[in-house]
Order: structure tokens, then C-alpha cells, then sequence
């Protein structure tokens, strides 16, 4: 801000930014708008942000496996119709609820810097899967996780669970969990690190796509935004979650699938993993391969799991 008479005849534009109302959501919100703040300051732009909540079916549904709830989008089509009606002007979406398509005349203006991508071990006290004792009973709300998890320990009794972060890790207490499965990167946005007693190795429990990383969506029409989310988008970090959607686009899995990937950019190469499973942790497909075109790589490793079998796994699941 250098000018202040400058700015003064700059009219102010207050930019709604949606979001749906958890703790979580909340909170990585506030931090993308602290951000954009920055930015606006370094860069002389005259907005001011506003926040408004929205609640999604998503969160209305709390008490059913999230997978057998079905459908697209469930935590970003209120808040995408928001903005589609100019109620707000851009959404702060965690990547990996955000689904393949998105509504016409809508675009990702940003994904910022990916946090950790993996998944945490909360326990009390044990640090590997492999500690875990014979028959844990193991809490998880995601079907790549519980697969992944019996792959490596076929002896865990997987529960399904259900609920904003600290819920879950509560019932680690009150329900007599021996480990639940959460993502890092929610803890680490909450500044719950510290209630993680591991996070598990990519080798070992291949993360959803995009987990970690937000997706700001705003209107194709919207340039004023679409500027100031320009500067914000991380290159390595676009560049990982495009080729894993893209990858996740072609086997186009759906929830009912143990699915996951993920894809490290060093340079110009991106290395993608990717990852099919059946449900029950007793085939679990995977490959790496590296490129550096992000849709290109992530069609090619599609291809090549669907060589594998992964093909049949999801005619199977789906029925
Ligand atoms: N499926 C729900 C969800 N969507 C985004 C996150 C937080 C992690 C992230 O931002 O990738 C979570 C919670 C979880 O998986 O534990």
C-alpha cells in the first residue's frame, strides 16, 4: 500500500467467499483469506473479504458411510449453486471433495501449496500399523483407507466412523478405537499435529486425490478474481492434482471404490502412484510411472492399471 490517496479512488470491492461450516472448513477459510489479504497487499488490489457459510448435504448426512450415501459433489454443490447465483463470489473447497466436472462457466482459479498428504495414525502410543495388537479395531470413514489398512494387517476389525476431526479423534477414548485414520492435513490445519502418533508412509497407504491441497472455485466470467487467484496457485502442486484427477477421471471411480493417488513434481518431472484395491484389502493394484505432461501421465497410468485388472475391480464393485 503506497498510495494511499491512490487507493482511496479505488472503489472497494468485497469479495463473499463460501464455505461449508465445520471447524475445518472454518478455519482453512480463514487462513486462504489471510492469504489473498497478503496478496492484495503486495499487489495493490482494492478487496475486502466476507465469509458466508453453507451447509451441504454432506454435512446434513452424518450417520451413514459416506460411500453408500453415493453421489457427486456432495460437499460442494450448495456451495457451487452459490456461486453460479452470485451469492458469493469464490469457494474454498478441500481438492478432494471437489468431483471431475465442475458446472458449466465454473473454474479452479487456485490450488495453493499443498499441505502433507498423508494419512495419520492416532493412537494411544503406537506408531506403525505394524504395532497395532492382533485384531485392533480400527475407525475410518474412507474405503481406500480401510482397504489399504487390511491389505497390510488383514487381521484389523475396520469400523466405520463418521464426523467433524475432533469428534472422530474423541471417539479414539470413548469407543475404544486402537487407531483411527484421519487425514494429516486436517490436523495440521487445525494445529492438532501433535495428536497424530504417525503419518503413514504414501508407500504404504497411497493418499486420496488431492488430498491436502484446496481448490478455490470461482466464476469463468469473474477476471477481477481470476486475477487474484492467479496469484495464488502453486505451480508443483496444480501440476500434482491434475494428474491425479486426471488419473482418477479416466478409472472414474466414485466413492465406492478404494481408490487413491498421488504425484510429486521435482523439476518438470511429475511421479505419479496410483492405487486400486478391492474393498476388503485382498488385491490391491498399483503403479508408478513419471512424465511430464500431468494428463498425459495421468491417462497413461490409468491405462496401465486397467491392463492390470483394475478394470474388473471397478465392473465388480459397481455391480
Ligand atoms: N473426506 C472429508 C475430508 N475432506 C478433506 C479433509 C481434510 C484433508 C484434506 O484437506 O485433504 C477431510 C477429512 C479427512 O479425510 O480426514
Amino acid at each position: 500500500m503506497t498510495d494511499a490517496a491512490n487507493d482511496s479512488r479505488k472503489p472497494v470491492r468485497t469479495i463473499v467467499v463460501g464455505t461449508r461450516q465445520s471447524a475445518l472448513a472454518l478455519t482453512q477459510t480463514g487462513q486462504v483469506i489471510e492469504a489473498l489479504e497478503a496478496i492484495c497487499r503486495e499487489h495493490d488490489l482494492p478487496y475486502r473479504f466476507e465469509i458466508r457459510k453453507i451447509v451441504t448435504k454432506g454435512d446434513k448426512i452424518l450417520d451413514v458411510t459416506l460411500s453408500k450415501v453415493g453421489g457427486k459433489g456432495l460437499f460442494v454443490k450448495e456451495i457451487e449453486q452459490a456461486l453460479m447465483d452470485g451469492d458469493i463470489d469464490m469457494a474454498v473447497h478441500s481438492m478432494k471433495d471437489v468431483p471431475h466436472e465442475l458446472q458449466a462457466g465454473m473454474m479452479i482459479g487456485a490450488v495453493p501449496k499443498r499441505v502433507d498428504p498423508r494419512d495419520a495414525l492416532i493412537t494411544n502410543g503406537i506408531a506403525t500399523i505394524a504395532e497395532l495388537p492382533q485384531g485392533a479395531k480400527v475407525g475410518t470413514s474412507s474405503l481406500r483407507r480401510s482397504c489399504q489398512i487390511k491389505r497390510l494387517r488383514p487381521d484389523c476389525q475396520v469400523e466405520w466412523i463418521r464426523g467433524n476431526i475432533d469428534s472422530r479423534i474423541r471417539k479414539l477414548e470413548t469407543e475404544g478405537f486402537d487407531a483411527i485414520l484421519l487425514a494429516m492435513a486436517g490436523l495440521q490445519r487445525m494445529g492438532w499435529e501433535d495428536r497424530a502418533a504417525a503419518a503413514i508412509p504414501t508407500e504404504e497407504c497411497v493418499p486420496a486425490v488431492g488430498q491436502g491441497a484446496l481448490g478455490i472455485e470461482c466464476r469463468e466470467e469473474d477476471e477481477q478474481v481470476r486475477e487474484l487467484l492467479a496469484f495464488y496457485s502453486h505451480r508443483e502442486t496444480v501440476l500434482a492434482v491434475t494428474a491425479e484427477r486426471t488419473f482418477l477421471g479416466v478409472l472414474n471411480g466414485g466413492c465406492q471404490v478404494p481408490i487413491g493417488a498421488y504425484a510429486t513434481v521435482d523439476g518438470e518431472d511429475i511421479t505419479l502412484t496410483g492405487m486400486v484395491g478391492k474393498p476388503d484389502g485382498s488385491v490391491i493394484l498399483k503403479r508408478t510411472s513419471t512424465g511430464t505432461d500431468p494428463v498425459e501421465l495421468g491417462r497413461q497410468l490409468a491405462a496401465l492399471l486397467g491392463e492390470d485388472g483394475a478394470e474388473r475391480i471397478l465392473a465388480e464393485v459397481r455391480g
